[in-house]
C-alpha cells in the first residue's frame, strides 16, 4: 500500500490515483486479482475459528491435563510403562473426541454464514458489479448507496448527499456528511473526504475509491473488537457462574484428598495421580463441546427453515425472548407497496399531485425508499422539461425529502414526507381548480380528518407541497422548508400479510408478547392490526415517547404493543428500556432505521434483502420473511437450552456426587477407591455417554415458556440430587467393605461398576421432568450411554479389565451393585420432581441488567 505519513484524504484524488495505479473506471479484474494475492482478503476480524493443532495445543496446556501428561511422564520414568501408556491414551482420546466434535459443529455454521455475506458494488472493466466485501483491493472503485457499509478505507470521489455514520468508531450520534476534495485536517473525525471501513452510509449516495483494506485500514482494529465485543447474555454469564464454581470445589476437594494421602501414607505418585485424576473427572471439560455442538446443530436444523444465525449464542437467547418488536413492512405485510393514486387537499382524484410526486421521486437523491420505487412503477417519469437543481435528501428524523427544479426560468421546490410533518409546514393549500387559499383553522382541521379517515382504511400516506423559489437561487436548504402550499397526498396500500395472524398467535402461546414498532403513522398501524386480528393493548407515538424519561418509557413500554411515529432512535430506546425492565427482547426489522434497535436487542433479527447495515447488526438472518419460522426458532431455542440444561444437571450432581464419594471414601480406606487409571477411564466412558446429548428431544413442556438461566433451579437440582447420589455411593462402600470384606481389586472393580452404572443410567432419569419411561430419548443418546455402558462392563467383568487392574467379581456382589443401582435409580426418580420442579417463569426484573 502507500507509504504512511501524511494521512490520506490530504492528498489530491489524481495523486492517489497514480499511487494506487487506479482511474475513475476502476481496476481491471486481472489486476485486482494480483492485488488480492499481494494484499491479502479485505478481512479485518481474525477469524474466530483457530487451526485444529492451536486448539489442540491449548487443551495440552491446560494446566490439569499438563499436570496429568506430566505425571505419567514420571510414572514411565520410573518403569511404570503400562500407565504412562494408558494415561496418555485416554487424555488424548478425550480430547480428541472433544475436538472433532466441536470442529464438524463449527464448520457447519460457518458455511452458513457465508450465505448472508454482504455484498459490494464495484467497478471492475469499466462496469459496476457485486462482489463479496472481501474481494475489495486498494485502487477499487465502489458505488455506495444509503444502508450501504462502507467495506474498506479510502476517498470520496462523488457524492449526492452523503451522510456517514462513524459513531461506531467515533461515538458521535449525529452523521456526518462526506464530500470530495482534500481535506487538510489531520483527524480522521474530521476528514470530510474519507471514508472508513466499519461505517455505514446511512443517507444519499457516493463513489469511493479504496486506499487501504482488511488490517490496513484506519479504524480496522477498533471494528474487530467491536464486533467481537458482544456483550455475554444471562445464560452465558451463568454458565460461567458455574463452571467457576465447580473449578473452586475441584481445587478445595484435591486439596482436601492430597492432604489427607499425606497426612495418612506420605504423599505418593499414586495418590497425586489419584487426586489429579479426580480434578479431571470433576472439570466439565465437555460443557464447551456439549454447548457448541447443540448450538450448532440448531443452527443447521433453523437453516433448513431458511433462517440463518450468525451469532450462535443468539439460538438460546432466541428461546429466552419473551418480547419480539417487530416493524410494520415486510413482517406483517407483504411488502408489495403498490402507489393506488393521489388526491388532492379536498379528497377528490387529482393527477397534479401525482405528477409532483413523481417530481419528488425521480429526483430526490440518497435514499430510494421503496414508497418512491411503487410512485415510479405506478408511472413513468415524465419530467416534462423540468430539471433538477438540487435536493434535501430524506431522512428518519424530518421524514421527508424536498427538490428543488426548474423549467424555463421557473424554480419549483417540491416536498412530500409524512402527511401531518409536511401539513405543518404548509401555510396555503391548493384547491382542485389550482387556485391557492390561507390554511385556515378549519380548512386544516378538514385536512387532518381527510388523512386520518384514509389512515383508517389502511392507505399510506405522503403529503405534497410545494413552493415558488427564486429564480436566482442554486440551492435550497432544510429553512427553505416552511411556508408551503399544500397540494394533497400520495396513497399507498400495502396488503397485509396473512399468514402474520397465525404466527404471532403461535409466539404467543409460547410467551413471546409481540410488539409493533413502526415509523408509520397512527390509522395504518391500527387497521392493520384489525385486519389481521392481532392482540394489542396500548399504543405509544413518537412524541408521547420523546417527553418520556427512560425510567418512565420503561415502566409504560412493558404493557405497550403499539408504537407508531417513532424515530429510529426511538426504536432502540424502547428496546433498551424493556431490557432495563430485565425482558429479553428480540427486534426485527430491515431498514437503517431498525439497525440500531437490531444492535440494542438480545436478538437482532433481520431479513435477507434488508439493507446492509440490519444485516450487519443482526445476529440472525430470516431469508424468507416470515414470522412462522421465527416461532420454530424460539422452540429450537428452547430446546438446545433443555439439553444443554441435561449436561449441567448430570455435572453438578451425579458426577460431582461421584467424585465427592471417591474423595471422602479415600479418606478411610487404607488404599485408593480407585486406582487413577480406573478414575481417568471412568471419566473417559462417562463422556462418551454424553455425546448423544446435543441430539436429544426435548418434551413439550420445556418448549411452551422462555428458559433463561435460573442459578436458583441448578443449586436446587444439585442440593437434592448430589447428596442422593453420595449416599448409594456410601452404602456401596459400606456393602464392599464390611459386607463382603473386599479388598484392592475387587473394591475398585465393583465400585468402578456402580459409580459408571449409576452415572450413565441416571441420564434417562434426569433428562425429563416426566416420569423417564414417558419421554422417549433420542436413539444417538440411547445408542452412545449404551456403549459407553457396554464398554465399561465389558472391561470390568472380562478379563480384559487386567489391564487396569480389575479382577472377576463374584456373582454375590454383581448382584448387590445391580440392587444398589435400581434402587438409586428409583429414589432419583422419585425425587426428581422436587428437584426439578420448573421455577415459574419470572416475567421482569429476573435480570439486573448491566446499565
Ligand atoms: N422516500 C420518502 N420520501 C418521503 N417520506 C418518506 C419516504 N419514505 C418514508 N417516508 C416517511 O417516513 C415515514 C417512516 O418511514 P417508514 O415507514 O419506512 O418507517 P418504518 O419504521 O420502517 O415503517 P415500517 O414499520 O412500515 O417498516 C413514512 O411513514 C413516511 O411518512
Ligand atoms: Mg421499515
Amino acid at each position: 500500500m502507500r507509504d504512511a505519513g501524511a494521512p490520506f484524504w490530504t492528498e489530491r484524488e489524481e495523486d492517489l490515483f497514480a499511487a494506487l495505479g487506479s482511474a475513475p473506471n476502476g481496476l481491471t479484474s486481472g489486476e485486482a486479482r494480483e492485488r488480492l494475492v499481494r494484499y491479502g482478503a479485505n478481512a479485518t476480524a481474525v477469524s474466530l475459528q483457530r487451526s485444529l493443532l492451536a486448539k489442540l495445543g491449548k487443551r495440552l496446556a491446560e494446566p490439569l491435563i499438563a499436570i496429568l501428561l506430566i505425571a505419567a511422564g514420571v510414572s514411565g520414568a520410573t518403569g511404570d510403562w503400562q500407565s504412562f501408556a494408558i494415561i496418555t491414551i485416554i487424555v488424548l482420546a478425550s480430547i480428541v473426541l472433544d475436538l472433532l466434535q466441536e470442529r464438524k459443529a463449527e464448520a457447519a455454521v460457518e458455511a452458513l454464514k457465508h450465505s448472508v455475506a454482504v455484498m459490494a458494488s464495484v467497478r471492475r472493466d469499466g462496469s459496476l458489479v457485486d462482489l463479496p466485501v472481501h474481494d475489495i483491493v486498494p485502487g477499487d472503485v465502489v458505488a455506495l448507496r444509503g444502508g450501504d457499509l462502507v467495506p474498506a478505507d479510502g476517498i470520496v470521489l462523488i457524492s449526492h448527499g452523503a451522510l456517514c455514520d462513524e459513531s461506531l468508531l467515533t461515538g458521535e450520534p449525529y452523521p456526518v456528511e462526506k464530500r470530495p476534495g482534500p481535506c487538510t485536517a489531520n483527524e480522521p473525525t474530521d476528514a470530510f473526504s474519507a471514508v472508513f471501513a466499519g461505517t455505514s452510509l446511512v443517507g444519499g449516495e457516493a463513489t469511493m475509491m479504496v486506499v487501504a483494506t482488511g488490517g490496513g485500514t484506519r479504524f480496522g482494529g477498533i471494528a474487530a473488537s467491536l464486533q467481537s465485543r458482544v456483550a455475554p447474555t444471562a445464560f452465558e454469564r451463568g454458565l460461567h457462574a458455574l463452571g467457576a464454581l465447580i473449578m473452586r470445589l475441584t481445587g478445595f476437594l484435591v486439596l482436601f484428598v492430597l492432604l489427607t494421602q499425606l497426612v495418612r501414607h506420605g504423599l505418593t505418585l499414586e495418590s497425586f495421580l489419584f487426586a489429579v485424576a479426580l480434578a479431571v473427572g470433576l472439570t466439565p471439560e465437555l460443557l464447551p463441546m456439549i454447548t457448541t455442538v447443540t448450538l450448532s446443530r440448531g443452527a443447521v436444523r433453523m437453516a433448513a427453515r431458511k433462517v440463518v444465525v450468525k451469532r450462535l449464542s443468539a439460538i438460546h437467547d432466541l428461546g429466552a425472548m419473551d418480547i419480539l418488536c417487530t416493524d410494520k413492512t415486510g413482517t406483517l405485510t407483504e411488502a408489495k407497496i403498490v402507489h393506488v393514486g393521489s388526491f388532492d387537499s379536498a379528497g377528490a382524484p387529482a393527477s397534479h399531485v401525482a405528477e409532483l410526486v413523481r417530481l419528488n421521486s425521480r429526483f430526490a437523491s440518497g435514499l430510494r425508499s421503496t414508497l418512491d420505487d411503487a410512485i415510479l412503477a405506478a408511472a413513468p417519469a415524465a419530467a416534462d422539461g423540468w430539471v433538477h437543481v438540487d435536493d434535501l435528501p430524506f431522512d428518519f428524523e424530518r421524514r421527508r425529502s424536498s427538490v428543488l427544479v426548474a423549467r424555463s426560468g421557473e424554480r419549483l421546490m417540491v416536498t412530500k414526507g409524512a402527511p401531518e410533518g409536511v401539513l405543518a409546514l404548509c401555510t396555503q393549500v391548493e384547491a382542485s381548480d389550482g387556485t391557492t387559499a390561507p390554511l385556515d383553522a378549519a380548512r386544516r382541521a378538514a385536512i387532518v380528518a381527510l388523512i386520518d379517515a384514509r389512515g383508517r382504511e389502511g392507505m399510506r400516506l405522503l403529503g405534497v407541497a410545494w413552493r415558488r423559489i427564486p429564480a436566482e437561487r442554486g440551492t435550497i436548504a432544510i429553512d427553505d422548508e416552511a411556508d408551503l402550499v399544500f397540494a394533497g397526498c400520495a396513497a399507498f396500500l400495502d396488503p397485509p400479510k396473512a399468514s402474520a395472524t397465525e404466527a404471532v398467535a403461535r409466539l404467543h402461546k409460547a410467551g413471546v408478547r409481540v410488539k409493533i414498532i413502526s415509523g408509520d403513522a397512527e390509522p395504518v398501524v391500527r387497521h392493520l392490526v384489525e385486519t389481521l386480528a392481532l392482540p394489542a393493548r396500548r399504543l405509544m407515538t413518537g412524541a408521547d415517547i420523546a417527553n418520556l424519561s427512560d425510567a418512565t418509557l420503561a415502566a409504560r413500554a412493558v404493557d405497550t404493543d403499539l408504537f407508531v411515529r417513532v424515530s429510529p432512535d426511538q426504536k432502540s430506546r424502547i428496546v433498551r428500556a424493556l431490557r432495563r425492565r430485565g425482558h429479553t427482547v428480540g427486534f426485527i426489522g430491515d431498514g437503517i432505521n431498525d439497525a440500531p434497535a437490531i444492535h440494542v436487542a438480545d436478538v437482532g433479527l433481520s431479513v435477507d434483502g434488508g439493507t446492509d447495515v440490519a444485516r450487519e447488526a443482526a445476529d440472525i438472518i430470516l431469508l424468507a420473511p416470515d414470522l412462522g419460522v421465527l416461532a420454530d426458532g424460539v422452540a429450537e431455542g428452547r430446546r438446545t437450552y433443555a439439553n444443554i440444561m441435561k449436561y449441567v444437571r448430570m455435572g453438578t450432581s451425579s458426577n460431582f456426587g461421584n467424585m465427592l464419594s471417591m474423595a471422602l471414601a479415600s479418606l478411610v480406606l487404607p488404599f485408593l477407591p480407585l486406582a487413577p487409571l480406573q478414575v481417568l477411564l471412568n471419566n473417559l466412558l462417562y463422556d462418551l455417554s454424553e455425546i448423544g446429548i446435543p441430539f436429544d428431544s426435548a418434551d413439550a413442556q420445556e418448549l411452551a415458556k422462555p428458559r433463561s438461566w435460573d442459578m436458583g433451579a441448578v443449586l436446587r437440582f444439585t442440593l437434592v440430587m448430589g447428596p442422593l447420589s453420595s449416599l448409594f455411593d456410601l452404602a456401596t462402600f459400606a456393602l464392599l467393605r464390611l459386607g463382603f470384606g473386599a479388598e484392592v481389586a475387587a473394591f475398585q472393580t465393583a465400585w468402578f461398576v456402580e459409580s459408571i452404572v449409576t452415572q450413565i443410567l441416571v441420564i434417562f432419569v434426569i433428562r425429563t421432568t416426566q416420569p423417564a419411561w414417558k419421554s422417549r430419548p433420542h436413539p444417538v443418546l440411547v445408542a452412545s450411554s449404551l456403549t459407553a455402558l457396554a464398554a465399561a462392563l465389558l472391561l470390568a467383568l472380562t478379563p480384559l479389565g487386567a489391564i487396569v487392574g480389575f479382577v472377576a467379581l463374584p456373582p454375590a456382589i454383581l448382584v448387590a451393585i445391580a440392587c444398589v443401582s435400581l434402587l438409586y435409580l428409583a429414589a432419583a426418580e422419585m425425587l426428581k420432581p422436587l428437584a426439578m420442579r420448573a421455577a415459574p417463569h419470572r416475567q421482569g426484573r429476573r435480570r439486573s441488567w448491566p446499565a
